[in-house]
């Protein structure tokens, strides 16, 4: 607790320093009855120790004992929370430069209640100048991410020993603001047990990014089939087929009506295209932007072709209602969540209950994991944090974008990449060379990792192209041409600090 405290305490002096409120400081501490109300107390102690102006706003009669004690003896004052006055205390809340929610921490059992709930919601309404959660929002389930309102949104959240799943998850990691982690001696052991959900590192992006060898050619490179579009959505097709050209794949072959094999070779002359069959493949995209009963025939044909020839799929869109019985692992679904909720009300084992796309949004490490569970397949769920599941449950996160890349396109880059590391993987994640294995990762886990690349490349090329534009909106074409030189910078630092 004396190091959660003290790291607390450290990230609130450099967040104040930082924006210049540092002398003589308000710092409110919000203060719960369990130890995560302790860990708030004892850092404000420290804070006041420091000079700074402390109050604390007890929520329960019973805070922790020795914490309170701290406090008190440091000079803090305190309120205690009563029937009644939490409008009057959230007002002076507001005024704090600082305000620490250590009301609900890791042992919570639902959300804020009765007084609690009602001083947090009219916070949240006087939008303090900067909220720091202690170990995470209060209200935010630490294994899940889903959430119980009211929540005090937080600028940052310092979290101790290590970053709970609810963090790296929506809609928690959306109140969580900056993550700061904390060391507290309790790492080696969370290490043992192994994470709960994942996130891949630059450094691990650059451990498995496919490199073409010095003898490589196009067809060793990773060829890649592509079923997309139609007259509705002929765009999709362009983007899909040249994201992954430039996303590093040997070759890429597109099947499709003459039409819009057109417009798919002007911008990328480096494609092949046939009507119908395209010849040898090493992995399938199908479905970024397809309708109509020709282009659906087409995408159905590929993927029966792919079951009996064992190979790995990215099925976007148009393709998830074409899905056999049971999935392989190596197929890798792109639903978001509108799609996963239709996509689970399709599962015989659903049952009678229908999934709405508001209950995904509230429960996605729920749902995906349900949905790769059911259908044997890796699932990658869209949005602002994207999340990756395995069939045996192991789950990737990914939030590197930027709410810009919320555009008109955007998915069918997506799918361009992944497709294209999935045709460029599929020798590697079967014959691990290493760095699949370093993960820590079972063969049939892989493709979810694959996946988790694709993410944050897209994520990261969004951020990328927007910093272009000063921070300003993207379109998917920008996002696009980003992503070579987002896949050049990981490798060129892997190469640089690589153990
Ligand atoms: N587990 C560890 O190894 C460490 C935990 N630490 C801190 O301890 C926290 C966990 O402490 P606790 O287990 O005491 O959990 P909490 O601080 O979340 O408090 C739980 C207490 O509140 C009550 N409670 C549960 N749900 C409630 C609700 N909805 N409304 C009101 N009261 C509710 C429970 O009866 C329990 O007494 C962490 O978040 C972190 O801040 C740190 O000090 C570092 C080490
Ligand atoms: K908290």
């Amino acid at each position: 607790m004396q190091r959660a405290s003290y790291g607390l305490a450290q990230v609130v002096v450099r967040e104040l320093k930082a924006r210049r409120r540092l002398a003589g400081a308000g710092v409110t501490v919000l203060a719960g009855k369990g130890n995560n109300g302790g860990d708030g107390l004892f850092a404000a102690a420290l804070l006041a120790r420091r000079g700074m102006r402390t109050t604390a706003i007890l929520a329960a009669a019973d805070v922790h004992p020795e914490a309170l004690a701290a406090f008190t003896a440091a000079g803090g004052r305190t309120f205690r929370l009563e029937p009644g006055n939490a409008e009057e205390l959230a007002v002076m809340c507001a005024g704090a430069d600082v305000v620490i929610d250590a009301l609900l921490g890791t042992g919570a059992r639902g959300g804020l209640r009765d007084d609690s709930a009602e001083l947090v919601a009219s916070l949240q309404e006087l939008r303090p100048r900067l909220v720091v959660a202690c170990d995470l929002p209060s209200g935010v389930d630490a294994n899940t991410g889903e959430v119980h309102w009211p929540v005090l949104d937080a600028d940052m959240t310092v979290t101790f020993g290590g970053i709970k799943a609810g963090l790296m998850t929506d809609p928690g990691e959306g109140c969580a603001g900056r993550i700061e982690l904390v060391p507290i001696g309790i790492e080696e052991f969370l290490r043992a047990e192994g994470p709960e959900v994942r996130r891949m590192t630059a450094l691990d992006l650059g451990s498995v990014l496919p490199k073409p060898g010095r003898r490589a050619h196009k067809y060793s490179r990773g060829v890649l089939g592509v079923v997309a579009g139609s007259p509705r959505f002929a765009g999709a097709a362009v983007l899909s087929v040249h994201a992954a050209a430039l996303a590093g794949t040997g070759m890429v072959r597109y099947v499709g009506p003459e039409s819009a094999a057109g417009l798919v070779l002007a911008p990328t002359p480096e494609a092949l295209w046939e009507s119908e069959d395209p010849g040898r493949v090493q992995a399938w995209l199908l479905g970024s932007g397809v309708d109509g009963e020709e282009q659906v025939d087409r995408a159905r044909t590929a993927a029966a072709a792919a079951l009996t020839a064992d190979l790995p799929v990215v099925a976007d869109a148009g393709a998830l209602s074409l899905l056999p019985d049971r999935c392989p692992p190596h197929w890798i679904l792109t639903p978001h969540a509108g799609e996963l909720a239709t996509l689970l009300g399709s599962l015989p084992s659903t049952g009678e209950v229908a999934v709405t796309r508001d209950d995904v949004e509230s429960r996605p490490l729920h749902f995906v994991r349900q949905a790769a569970r059911e259908t044997g397949a890796t699932v990658l769920l869209k949005g602002a944090t994207t999340l990756v599941a395995s069939p045996s449950g192991v789950v990737f996160s990914q939030s590197e974008g930027t709410a810009w890349m919320a555009t008109a396109g955007s998915g069918d880059v997506l799918a361009g990449v992944l497709g294209a590391l999935v045709a460029q993987s599929a020798e590697a994640v079967k014959e691990d060379d290493g760095a699949y294995a370093r993960l820590g990762l079972n063969p049939e886990d892989r493709w979810a990792a694959v996946a988790a690349v694709a993410a944050s490349v897209h994520g990261r090329a969004g951020v990328l192209a927007s910093a272009d534009f000063a921070g300003g909106p993207l379109t998917a074409s920008a996002i696009m041409a980003a992503v070579p030189r987002v896949i050049g910078s990981l490798n060129a630092e892997y190469d640089r600090t690589r153990p």
